[in-house]
């Protein structure tokens, strides 16, 4: 297919998740990025590297790159995909608004509840599904990014997004269209309440979640999350290969039988860790109020209390003034302390 009959993508958020995508998508589409001036300039100079798990790999090379700064770059996309961080998602749908042609398709692949809720506002006229990355993505140099961990994209389902389709299965990077966002979004907020404590452990997501008394900490904090969930009547799908509700009692076992049982919650690359540690390293705010303060949030909104949750949000706004490295006996036992939910 000549280069100019292939659709364009715009990806609105040029980091570690939107240069991943696009960097797979750039044979298969035209691709845009909108990112800042200092990941652009990168960008150019060097081009994007990507590898995966599997040990598939490719380059593209910096002056192939339609890297830009300016939001009306995203002015002729046929689809865009937001890969912001949460915080930043208020403004990019004000930047977004007016600069698309009508009825493109917005995808929101990005964690949390509300992000799509925060589009739609303001891109009446458009179709705004919510997207969930399974897997993490590390930029470990500018333009360079690893996927160190493995699934299946998943995007809500749309007629719209039928020429796209073929397009992502192409690239590799295979769309799972699903009917039950809502219940996806919330199985993989569960499965982010770990990203505050990999973020507070500094280690790889492997070595944290093989050492018991960290996935205790992540057991406390998804039993408080799931005991909202059902008071609030929000479902949350199974991701994993146990159900939600199992996952606690299965992190809390002793590591041996913990590896047998759950072989492939460590089936992850030894340097892939958290999006969450990644802002901490890089003097950025985090998402800990789009993750861990949702569930007090739904929890007061419910009449209810989520201590533990609560504190992974005062310790990450902590972190995030004065890095510290946390041992797993010293936060377990800061958030055994927190009486459970009324
Ligand atoms: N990284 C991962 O492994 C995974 C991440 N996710 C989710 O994906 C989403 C994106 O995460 P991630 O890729 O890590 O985020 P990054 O911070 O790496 O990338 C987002 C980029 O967008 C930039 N940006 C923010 N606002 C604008 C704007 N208005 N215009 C142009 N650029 C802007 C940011 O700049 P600046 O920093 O200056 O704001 C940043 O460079 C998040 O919701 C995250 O939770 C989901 C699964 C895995
Ligand atoms: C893939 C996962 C769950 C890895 O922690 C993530 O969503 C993130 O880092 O934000």
């Amino acid at each position: 297919m000549s280069v100019h009959a292939l659709p364009r993508i715009a990806v609105y958020g040029a980091g570690s998740v939107g240069g991943y995508l696009g960097a797979r998508l750039h044979e298969h589409a035209r691709i845009t990025f909108v990112g800042r001036r200092r990941v652009t300039d990168a960008w150019r100079l060097h081009g994007l590297d990507w590898t995966d798990l599997q040990g598939h790999e490719g380059h593209v090379a910096g002056r192939a790159l339609d890297v830009q700064t300016d939001p009306f770059a995203a002015a002729k996309a046929h689809l865009v995909l937001v890969t912001v961080k949460s915080g930043a998602t208020e403004t990019v749908a004000r930047e977004l608004a007016g600069v698309l042609a009508p009825g493109v398709p917005v995808i929101s692949f990005q964690n949390g509840l509300h992000n799509t809720e925060i589009l739609r506002a303001a891109l009446p006229g458009h179709p705004v599904l919510a997207g969930m990355v399974p897997f993490n993505v590390l930029q470990a140099q500018p333009g360079s990014f690893h996927q160190g961990s493995s699934g299946e994209l998943m995007v809500a389902s749309h007629a719209s997004l039928a020429p796209f389709v073929p397009l992502f299965a192409a690239a590799g990077l295979p769309l799972t269209v699903r009917e039950d966002m809502p219940a996806v979004q919330a199985a993989k907020l569960l499965l982010n309440l770990n990203n505050a404590i990999n973020a507070l452990s500094s280690l790889p997501l492997r070595d944290e979640l093989s050492q018991r008394s960290w996935r205790r900490c992540l057991a406390l904090a998804q039993r408080e999350a799931l005991a909202v969930f059902e008071a609030a009547h929000v479902q949350a799908t199974r991701l994993t290969p146990l159900p939600a509700h199992w996952l606690p009692r299965v992190l809390e076992l002793p590591d041996a039988w913990f590896q047998r049982v759950a072989s492939r919650m460590l089936a992850i690359d030894p340097v892939a860790r958290s999006s969450m540690w990644e802002d901490l390293q890089r003097h950025r705010p985090t998402e800990v109020d789009a993750i861990n303060g949702e569930i007090v949030r739904i929890a007061q909104a419910h009449g209810l209390a989520a201590p533990i949750n609560a504190k992974l949000v005062e310790l990450i706004h902590q972190a995030e003034r004065a890095p510290r490295e946390w041992r797993a006996d010293e936060l377990l036992q800061e958030l055994q302390h927190r009486p459970a939910p009324r």
